[in-house]
């Protein structure tokens, strides 16, 4: 068996197109969203994710305003930060990019931001509202990252409902929020959060319809703890050593590439769940916008 890929790159272009269609409607009804962002430190990593971010902006309409702090700052500069982003009216959401410099408490400014601005879903009020499984039109913003996962196996035609789902790694902006999408009503997979302490992690995995390694350990999954056929998403990013003859670093994945012979679906890296966490960012400003124009 070869896997058919999980195409983020192009999953990702048709919910752009979508979005640019409503953001155009959104201006004709006088709204114009804007995501801000605020990076603090010189993380190359972290810094070219934002500057993705931004460019991702510029391509569907959203206006982005870009906030930035040295990697010495301290909390109150932070803090002080994210109180402006909270109040300035250009920012309809707006996110604090992940991770923070040592030093600095990540949860207490998570706290900080404004859960009607919370554009990543990150903050406890929204957090919250995953858990009780509010919907509708009053739904809370979400994690990117795990809707993005949910949206990818959705445009693939990868079922959900009655799966189990083994998701390895239990960090606050994949594993465990993924966990509790995937157990909402209407969605209704069977949801194995494994972590650094599951015993017998290869057991747990065997048993899985889908597996989603969020862990950044390259090659953790491998083909012996796939069942045939499965669904494997990669959401690891570890920077390997350079491409022989070029400046490139080689992106290592959480998934052996052996998987491939055994799994029926792949997710890549890159081009995988990285796109998509991308693409549910920009999801989440225009659900908000248009949100805010609601009666
Ligand atoms: N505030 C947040 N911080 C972080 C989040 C988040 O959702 N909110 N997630 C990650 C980083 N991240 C977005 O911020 C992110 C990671 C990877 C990609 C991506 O497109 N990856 C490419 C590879 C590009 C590369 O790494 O060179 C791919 O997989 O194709 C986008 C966004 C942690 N912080």
């Amino acid at each position: 068996m070869t896997a058919r890929v999980l195409d983020g790159v192009a999953t990702a272009a048709a919910v752009k197109d979508e979005l640019r269609a409503r953001v155009a409607a959104l201006r004709e009804r006088g709204a114009a969203p804007g995501l801000g962002t605020l990076l603090v430190g010189d993380d190359p990593a972290s810094a070219s994710y934002v500057r993705g971010k931004h460019r991702d902006c510029a391509e569907v309409g959203i206006a982005s305003i870009e906030a930035t702090l040295p990697a010495d700052a301290s909390q109150a500069d932070v803090a002080a930060a994210i109180a402006a982003l909270n109040a300035d009216p250009r920012v309809t959401g707006f996110l604090v990019q992940l991770p923070l410099p040592p030093g600095i408490d990540e949860r207490a400014c998570l706290e900080l931001v404004d859960p009607a601005k919370d554009a990543d879903g990150l903050h406890p009020t929204n957090l919250g509202r995953l858990v009780l499984g509010v919907d509708g039109p009053i739904a809370s913003p979400l994690p990117c990252t795990p809707a993005g996962i949910v949206e990818l196996l959705a445009r693939h035609g990868v079922p959900l409902e009655g799966a189990h789902v083994a998701v390895i790694g239990r960090g606050l902006t994949v594993g465990r929020p993924l966990g509790l999408l995937l157990t909402r009503r209407g969605i209704d997979a069977t949801v194995t959060l494994c972590h650094s302490r599951t015993p017998d992690l290869a057991a747990r995995v065997r048993e899985a319809d889908v597996v989603v390694a969020a862990v950044g350990r390259p090659g953790l999954v491998r083909a012996d703890w796939v069942r045939p056929g499965a669904a494997v998403l990669d959401v690891g990013i570890t920077r390997g050593p350079s491409v022989p003859g070029s400046s490139k670093v080689r992106l290592l994945g959480d998934v052996d590439p052996a998987v491939d012979a055994v799994a029926g679906w792949r997710s890549p890296v890159p081009g995988g769940v990285g796109p998509m966490t991308r693409v549910m960012l920009l999801a989440n400003v225009v659900a908000m916008a248009e949100a805010a124009l609601r009666p």
